[in-house]
């Protein structure tokens, strides 16, 4: 069991190609809104979300990087210490599908493996569609990934997404506190647990 005065802090990275929703859906989970506006995100931003899961407080931080190529070498970095992922893409993408498993690659490449989800983003334009169903089943059982469609704009399975993440990351921390308690305490930035910080800073993340 973890500690009670502690908390567990969880820096998730959101990535996909442009202008699938990752910024929207970040404003929508930690801010509750949507809009309509497209603003292309310059390198990456940051938000925070306070949880429970399984009775534990857990603060979600919520890592919004770039999907535009030209920012690649500012995003790789950010991805250190990254604990969980979301990979996201869009209905009416099809590019942005079919980039997936290379924005796997990438994260996996700086931070290795962590509880990562698939995400088919604007599921409220299906009647646009130019993903088959089967397709993007497909490719999450190859990826050995949970799969969600969600729609950011209509609020649908975008809480779904961090929770089951929050609990995939609680799940393994707690696997691996058990093995090895020294493990918390050792800690580099892949397993944090943060004492009831109230900083919102990102560098909480690697205390
Ligand atoms: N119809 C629909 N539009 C959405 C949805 N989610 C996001 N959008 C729109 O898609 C556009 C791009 O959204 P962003 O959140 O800026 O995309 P992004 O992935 O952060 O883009 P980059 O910053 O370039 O990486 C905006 O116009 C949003 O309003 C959704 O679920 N449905």
């Amino acid at each position: 069991m973890l500690e009670e005065d502690m908390e567990v802090a969880i820096k998730v990275v959101v990535v996909g190609n442009g202008a699938v929703g990752k910024s929207s859906m970040i404003q929508r989970y930690c801010k509750g809104i949507f809009t309509k506006d497209y603003k292309k995100t310059i390198g990456v931003d940051f938000l925070e979300r306070q949880i429970v899961v399984n009775d534990e407080d857990v603060r979600l931080m919520l890592w919004d990087t770039a999907g535009q190529e030209e920012f690649d070498a500012i995003t790789k970095a950010y991805y250190r210490g990254a604990q969980a992922c979301v990979l996201v893409f869009s209905t009416t993408d099809r590019e942005s599908f079919e980039a997936i498993s290379s924005w796997r690659e990438k994260v996996e490449m700086e931070v290795g493996d962590i509880p990562t989800v698939l995400v088919q983003n604007k599921i409220d334009l299906l009647d646009d569609t130019v993903i088959k169903n089967e397709e993007a089943e497909g490719l999450a059982k190859k990826l050995k990934l949970r799969f969600y469609r969600a729609s950011v704009k209509e609020d649908l399975n975008v809480n779904e997404v961090f929770k089951y993440l929050a609990e995939k990351y609680l799940q393994r921390l707690k696997q691996q506190t058990a093995e090895d308690p020294e493990v918390v305490h050792t800690s580099s930035n892949k397993i944090v647990i943060s004492e009831g910080s109230s900083s919102s800073t990102p560098e909480a993340v690697l205390s």
